[in-house]
């Protein structure tokens, strides 16, 4: 019985916050960073980790109230491994999605990761510097816990001072998904 009415009180939330709460242009509300942490949590639980051991969950909140998840996806050779970040953009970006306003990540550790070199390239293509990045600990959305495990930084602090050479960095501008393509 729990389980259910748990589910349904989720769903409610998820509604309720995408219809009459849209995400704002700057900062996260605590609604939001709580929305994606969850998300965050329940990606990694899908995490493909046997040559790791290392589980890593990622959300991804697009402008329209959106959430695209992504998994870490270890593999035998172990640097083709695909981070959780990556995947949760890679993901987007294939949906038509190119517009994001805030990324949780989360991992099977008591401290915050921070994302990866690789990541913080990929994500400073599509996400303004000022982008918050909530970092969470394991324990982070376990309420017994008093220091809540979370550190926020932005795109800017992983990746300062990154490549913006070519002419669409000159106005940094994301060209938008071609009209004709989103009735696909
Ligand atoms: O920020 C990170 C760091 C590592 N990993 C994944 C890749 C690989 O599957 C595993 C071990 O590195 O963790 C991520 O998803 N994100
Ligand atoms: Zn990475």
């Amino acid at each position: 019985m729990f389980v259910p009415l748990r589910m349904l009180w989720n769903l409610f939330m998820e509604l309720r916050i995408s219809l009459l709460m849209p995400p704002s242009d700057s900062g996260l509300s605590e609604f939001d960073k709580h929305r994606l942490s969850m998300h965050a949590f329940k990606a990694k639980e899908k995490a493909y980790h046997p040559h790791s051991n290392f589980s890593v969950g990622a959300a991804l909140l697009c402008t329209d109230g959106q959430v695209i998840t992504g998994c870490s996806v270890d593999n035998a050779a172990y640097g083709v491994s695909t981070c959780a970040e990556q995947v949760a953009i890679v993901k987007a970006v294939s949906e038509g999605r190119r517009s994001f306003v805030g990324l949780a990540i989360v991992s099977d550790l008591s401290v915050p990761i921070t994302p990866c070199g690789v990541c913080r390239q990929v994500l400073a293509e599509f996400c303004d510097p000022g982008m918050p990045v909530p970092l969470l600990a394991n324990h982070s959305l376990n309420p017994d816990n008093n220091s809540r495990g979370m550190k926020e930084v932005t795109i800017g602090h992983l990746l300062p001072f990154g490549t913006e050479h070519t002419q669409a960095w000159e106005s940094r501008r994301i060209p938008d998904v071609p009209n004709d393509l989103h009735s696909l």
